[in-house]
């Protein structure tokens, strides 16, 4: 064990569906997440980015201890979850929470909101009522929303109040961690900016560590401290989030970056088109996962996979081109 190990880390993840498949429906492997590594110190805000069906989802549920690897493993302050006593298990799992794209359906459609908030209260014991009551309505207030919303059902609530009710529940567990999946893709743009700003306020006053999932690199930009972009159950690139905008190493990354309208409006900028749609996790391009879709792949990119390496200080990516694409 190193002496300051990251708060949560993971080590050659890896995560495979059996799947049924083809006309007459043989079942196949499919490789949702594939040897993955990650650190997130505490404190860390980590983005985890890429088109949808990358891995995202499965590599936030591993990292949150709410599925388990195939292969590899998870640690929490370099301890391995699967291997921790039950009482430390338990610990880890209340102080690492998830946020879904739709707290909706993580809430009980017959439970007034102010009860949903209180549960993992409730479960966590020792509190009077009172105490409770008032926890759940500092909780309330905390994510903009008022004591009278406390006696509403979920259905009376808009999308952004639903995201700020999900908010407020993770945050009644006292979580170190939250891993954010996709929290804002289903909201309006003016409600997203509010969502993220709320995220960004409770880290500084919750001193949380964070993960946050989207397809959109746009939401990741001004609020992640990292940034890592999956392509088919990879990390094709890791780079301190302003790096990545500004010095992308990865024809993904490139491709993702123009895809997000104000950069690629930029004076001077040349339009990428990502070709071709994300291939089936069920038959992974060999070489480089992506070559089949980048416009600047060679003979080695067809037979070769790339290791992910250190490009710059802290800035990851795997392409045996970068250097000559991206120099400087
Ligand atoms: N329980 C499951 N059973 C079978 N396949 C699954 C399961 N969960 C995920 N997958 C597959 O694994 C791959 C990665 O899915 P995942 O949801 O992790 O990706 P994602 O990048 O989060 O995409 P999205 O934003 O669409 O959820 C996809 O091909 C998906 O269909």
């Amino acid at each position: 064990m190193t002496p300051n190990p990251p708060l949560l880390s993971g080590i050659k993840l890896r995560k495979q569906f059996r799947v049924s498949a083809g006309p007459a429906s043989q079942t196949g492997l499919l490789t949702s997440v594939d040897g993955v590594d990650v650190e997130i110190a505490r404190g860390e805000t980590v983005g985890i980015a890429g088109e949808s069906g990358c891995g995202k989802s499965t590599l936030g549920k591993i990292l949150a201890g709410l599925m388990s690897p195939d292969g590899g493993e998870v640690r929490y302050c370099g301890r391995a979850i699967h291997s921790l006593p039950p009482a430390e298990r338990e610990r880890f799992r209340r102080r690492t929470q998830m946020i879904f794209q739709d707290p909706f359906s993580s809430l009980n459609p017959r439970m007034r909101i102010g009860d949903s908030i209180a549960e993992p209260l409730i479960i966590d014991g020792g509190s009077s009522r009172q105490a409770i009551r008032a926890t759940m309505l500092r909780l309330l207030e905390t994510v903009g929303l008022k004591a009278e919303h406390a006696n509403r059902f979920p259905d009376e609530f808009s999308g952004g109040q639903r995201q700020r009710i999900g908010i407020a529940r993770a945050l009644a567990s006292s979580p170190e961690i939250i891993i954010a999946d996709e929290p804002v893709s289903s909201l309006d743009i003016s409600i997203q900016a509010q969502i993220i700003n709320l995220l960004q306020a409770m880290k500084s006053e919750h001193h949380l560590t964070m993960a946050i999932i989207s397809h959109d690199l746009s939401v990741l930009r001004h609020i992640c401290d990292r940034v890592l972009v999956m392509y088919l159950g990879v990390i094709v690139e890791s780079a301190p989030a302003a790096q990545l905008f500004q010095q992308y190493q990865h024809p993904y990354s490139e491709a993702l970056i123009a895809a997000i309208p104000r950069i690629s409006g930029q004076p001077g900028h040349t339009a990428v088109v990502l070709a071709g749609d994300l291939p089936s996790p069920l038959a992974i391009p060999s070489g480089c996962r992506f070559h089949p879709r980048c416009r600047y792949a060679v003979e080695l990119c067809r037979t070769t996979p790339p290791a992910l390496e250190e490009k710059r200080d802290g800035h990851f990516a795997a392409c045996h081109l970068s250097r000559d694409i991206f120099p400087g």
